[in-house]
């Protein structure tokens, strides 16, 4: 099972490829909002970080390379076992929990940086999740949300596209009407009391095969808000 998480060319072939944009996204950001040196050896350590919904662990991993803390939940026992079985090969520390959002809040648990990525068009009720996942963001601390647009350039790029034509993801992975306008995410956020402070598109170039941050958000995107001190 891990090996299909961390196989690549295997079925979270998309995850892998985009994973660079966004671990470097994600270091920038939070080396920028804590005042760290991006270029450090562990420029996020003692920053305690949430991956909520971290699947096979695929971004806890090299972020707790980077010194953060991470636990790493999903409510897939399945995933958590994976994660858990990767890293014990690799030798990174991460607390990897089968748990849930909800449970997290439950406890009062509370983060720096609560990542939440390719989650959200998965939930039954995603505003309420979000909700949720803000409510484990300290004051001073951030959140960066990945996911799909609902546009028709989504459902032709990653939908007919990534599963029908070039067939980098499963056949009915995604729902297209789970997909989410990048003000639907937002407006969980700022009602738990979040600044958006970041918005970016995630674009794929066929002809490099390389995706990076781009001004269009019509198909992959994240954003990031925080908790004012
Ligand atoms: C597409 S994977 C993304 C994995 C990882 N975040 C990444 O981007 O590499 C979605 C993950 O979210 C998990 N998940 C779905 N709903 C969840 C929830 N309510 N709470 C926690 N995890 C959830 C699934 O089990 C799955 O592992
Ligand atoms: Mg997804």
């Amino acid at each position: 099972m891990a090996d299909e998480w961390w196989d690549p060319r295997g079925k979270f072939r998309p995850l892998h490829k985009f994973n660079p944009v966004r671990l470097a996204y994600i270091r920038d950001t939070a080396c920028r909002a804590f005042g760290r040196d991006p270029k450090a050896p562990e420029p996020l350590k003692g920053l305690r970080l949430l991956d909520i919904g971290c699947g096979g662990g695929l971004v806890s991993e090299p972020i707790a390379r980077l010194g953060a803390e991470v636990v790493g939940a999903d409510a897939a026992e399945r995933n958590v076992k994976t994660a858990a079985a990767h890293a014990a090969r690799t030798g990174v520390a991460v607390d990897y929990r089968h748990t849930t959002a909800e449970a997290l809040a439950a406890a009062g648990e509370t983060f720096d940086i609560v990542l939440n990525l390719e989650v959200v068009e998965h939930v039954e009720n995603p505003a309420a999740f979000l909700e949720t996942c803000a409510g484990l963001v300290r004051p001073g601390g951030l959140t960066v949300v990945a996911t799909l647009n609902r546009t028709t350039k989504a459902f032709a790029l990653a939908i007919v596209g990534a599963e029908y034509v070039l067939r980098w993801l499963p056949r009915g992975t995604h729902e297209w009407s789970k997909f989410l306008k990048p003000e639907e995410v937002e407006r969980p956020l700022t009602s738990a009391g979040l600044e958006v402070f970041d918005r970016r598109g995630v674009s794929f170039n066929p002809l490099l095969d390389e995706w990076r941050l781009s001004k269009d958000m019509a198909v992959n995107y994240m954003i990031a808000a925080r908790r004012p001190a």
